[in-house]
């Protein structure tokens, strides 16, 4: 027997350390993440319709900048693939209304669209009563996106292969973090681009692991060593495509802020902070002095999961 209505949420990320390798023949790369969850999580509200219709809708009140050009609420959104994939995939027949609550900014660089796909296979999962296990959903996830596993898993973890490949770190240890998202996305697939002609005639390899002091770091809650260490092979080729990211990160370190970094693809900043009090701080400075929005997170957060089923 189906459920009525499933309520699930899954986080956005943060990668504390990233590394590219060179491309492959079918356009991805291999890379080495450390990717940590954060407190930023995207809801979908799913109800049970039985005429097998997938219709979608965005919660008014979502703080996201969105217009249908990058919110499509049809078939280009993730959430509507990833209830398709489930349904060809399990071969049930049954349909749902998914709403959308949107926190992660949209082509951010912190993974939102992933964390709406992974949240709606686990609402999906359970209203359908399709009994898939957190691995099966985490290769139909794969599918979908190369960071939808690891919205699926939260928590800290090691990505290898395209980000995919999951190893988690077993770890509590809390980092605190202010978010400057920007009022324009980046395209992931250009970024990656980018990264690539700034490197052409460069002999690259394939990052096989994680700097040992990152990890260490992080799971003592070491936010002044941290700060020392974050990288992102990402940074130059988001900022060839929006300079006015460098003046930001400038402006953010400016305002006491431990390190200021590109999440991701960017154009997300992410700030590390000692603690919630210096947060509050930087964040007060930012606004006050430089006029711009801020979020603060902290790290880790619980990976994708259910909050209602009735
Ligand atoms: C930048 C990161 O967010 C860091 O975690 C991810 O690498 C991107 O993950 P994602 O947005 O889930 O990526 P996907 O939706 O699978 O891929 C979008 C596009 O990004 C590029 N892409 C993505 C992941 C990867 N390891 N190599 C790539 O080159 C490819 O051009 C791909 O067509
Ligand atoms: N549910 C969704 N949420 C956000 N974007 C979506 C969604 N479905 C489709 N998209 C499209 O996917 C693109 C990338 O979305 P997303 O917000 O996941 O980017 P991102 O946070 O930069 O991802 P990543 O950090 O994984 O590279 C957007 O340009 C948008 O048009």
């Amino acid at each position: 027997m189906a459920q009525q209505r499933v309520i699930a949420t899954a986080p956005g990320k943060i990668n504390c350390y990233f590394r590219v390798g060179p491309p492959r023949e079918d356009g991805y790369h291999e890379v080495a993440s450390l990717y940590v969850a954060v407190s930023l999580t995207e809801q979908i509200e799913a109800t049970l319709r039985t005429d097998g219709e997938l219709q979608l809708s965005l919660e008014p009140d979502s703080p996201v900048v969105h217009d249908p050009e990058n919110f499509p609420l049809g078939e280009g959104n993730l959430v509507y693939q990833a209830a398709q994939l489930l349904r060809e995939h399990t071969g049930t027949t049954l349909g749902a209304d998914l709403h959308i609550t949107k926190r992660v900014p949209i082509a951010g660089g912190m993974g939102g669209g992933s964390a709406d796909a992974a949240a709606t296979l686990v609402a999906c999962n359970e209203l359908w009563q399709t009994h898939l296990d957190r691995e099966e959903l985490g290769r139909l996830g794969a599918r979908l996106g190369a960071d939808v596993p690891f919205a699926l898993m939260g928590g800290a973890a090691i990505g290898l292969g395209i980000g995919d490949q999951l190893a988690p770190l077993l770890t509590r240890a809390k980092t605190h973090w202010v978010l400057i998202p920007a009022s324009y996305g980046l395209s992931t697939p250009r970024v990656y681009g980018m990264l690539d002609r700034l490197r052409s005639g460069m002999d690259i390899e394939v990052p096989k692991e994680i700097d040992p002091a990152v990890i260490e770091a992080l799971m003592a809650s070491d936010a002044p060593a941290l700060a020392q260490v974050l990288a992102n092979d990402l940074t130059q080729a988001s900022l060839a495509l929006a300079p006015e990211l460098g003046t930001m990160r400038d402006l953010a370190e400016g305002a006491g802020a431990l390190r200021a970094m590109v999440s991701g693809s960017g154009p997300t900043l992410a700030l590390l902070v000692r603690d919630g009090e210096h947060a509050e701080e930087v964040m007060a400075q930012l606004g006050d002095e430089v006029g711009v929005a801020t979020i603060d997170v902290t790290a880790p957060a619980a990976g994708a999961r259910i909050t209602l089923s009735e």
